[in-house]
């Protein structure tokens, strides 16, 4: 049993229990909204070593959940030696577009990793291409990606769907139909789309939209991490994620964030409290590590001043 000076706590009482790790800032898509895990696009990526000795540092205090995300991870031809080198984990787990998965969900299951979350905001190839900046023909590849991923065992598959007004608002149903036709393998995520790059004229009344499932669905749950709320409608099982302005969600924040480049990061919003152990000693790893904690705060809270306080981070004035 670990006490709490083994554990990492942050003082609003948050303990971290996730590490997000972001492989790489490449990617094999360009989205309109992508935020890019509020990365600033180094070019550097750390060594499997050194992820597997972050990982196994945060392990002894009680971590034990990764989520790999990016970029787009699959781009890491060394992410099956990744997955390799973790320590034992309760759930490995990824994030991706897609494209790639086909070829590689097998692999993946091999090499230790549990499940994946594919990212999906349309079924319309046309849509696709817009909003990816990629092919059309790329969502065959997704399509064939998520049922591959099914076969392999990397299940549920969550298919994160951004709400986009004027392009995919209309087309929740339509998910929902998808998820039920693969017989409790699929999740659908409904994620608001945060204000990166075009991401803001896209933003839609996100919490009416929740309301509205809320009243069709025969089942509600609450997931630990965020308070996210998921409800089974008609035999799906449908996530919200809806952060902005969300104060709950950010009071029960448990993950702490690395960077491509080896940074860990307190928050997915601020970018001037990161802590560089890319050249670090691995003995100094705990210390570091109770040092970004340290500079946890929730980004969204109750309090006007403090938002305020932390929005001007983000756009750099500090
Ligand atoms: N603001 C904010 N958004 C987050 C955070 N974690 C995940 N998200 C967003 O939630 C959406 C879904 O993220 P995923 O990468 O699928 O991972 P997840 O849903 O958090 O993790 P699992 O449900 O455990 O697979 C994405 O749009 C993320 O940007 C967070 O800590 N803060
Ligand atoms: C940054 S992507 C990286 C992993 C992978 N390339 C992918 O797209 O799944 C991680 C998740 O964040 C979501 N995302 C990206 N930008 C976002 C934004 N502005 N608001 C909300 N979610 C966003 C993506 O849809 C994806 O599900
Ligand atoms: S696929 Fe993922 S990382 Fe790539 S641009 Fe889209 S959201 Fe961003
Ligand atoms: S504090 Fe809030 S915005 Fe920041 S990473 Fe956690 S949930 Fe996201």
């Amino acid at each position: 049993m670990k006490t709490s000076n083994d554990l990492l706590t942050d003082k609003f009482g948050r303990t971290v229990r996730s590490l997000r790790i972001s492989l790489t800032n490449r990617c094999n898509l360009d989205c309109i909204y992508c935020h890019s895990e509020g990365d600033e696009g180094s070019r550097n990526e750390m060594t499997v070593g050194i992820i597997s000795d972050i990982v196994t540092t945060a392990a002894k205090f009680g971590v034990n959940k990764v989520k790999f995300s990016g970029g787009e991870p699959l781009v890491r031809k060394d992410f099956e030696e990744i997955l390799r080198a973790l320590p034992e984990l309760k759930d490995v787990s990824v994030t991706t577009n897609g494209v790639l998965l086909k070829d590689r969900a097998y692999s993946l299951k091999e090499a230790g990793l549990d499940r994946v979350n594919v990212s999906l905001d349309t079924l319309d190839p046309e849509k696709y291409a817009y909003i990816t900046h990629g092919r059309p023909e790329n969502l065959n590849d997704v399509l064939e990606g998520i049922n591959t991923a099914i076969d392999a065992g990397l299940t549920p598959v969550k298919i994160n769907m951004v709400l986009l007004k004027g392009i995919n608002e209309n087309e929740i149903d339509d998910m929902l139909e998808f998820v039920r036709g693969h017989k409790g393998d699929l999740v659908l995520q409904i994620i608001q789309v945060m204000d990166f790059r075009d991401g803001a004229q896209y933003n839609l009344d996100a919490e009416e939209i929740e309301k509205k499932l809320e009243r069709r669905a025969d089942e509600i749950k609450m997931r630990k991490m965020h308070h996210r709320k998921s409800y089974i409608i008609d035999g799906a099982e449908v996530e919200f994620v809806r952060p902005i302005d969300n104060a709950e969600f950010c009071a029960n924040c448990n993950r702490l964030r690395i960077t491509a480049d080896g940074k860990l990061k307190p928050c997915l919003l601020v970018n001037d409290n990161l802590i560089d152990f890319s050249n670090a000693d691995p003995e100094d790893f705990p210390e570091l590590l109770r040092a970004s904690i340290e500079r946890r705060i929730p980004f969204y809270t109750d309090s006007k001043e403090r938002t305020i306080i932390e929005k001007r981070t983000i756009i750099g004035d500090k």
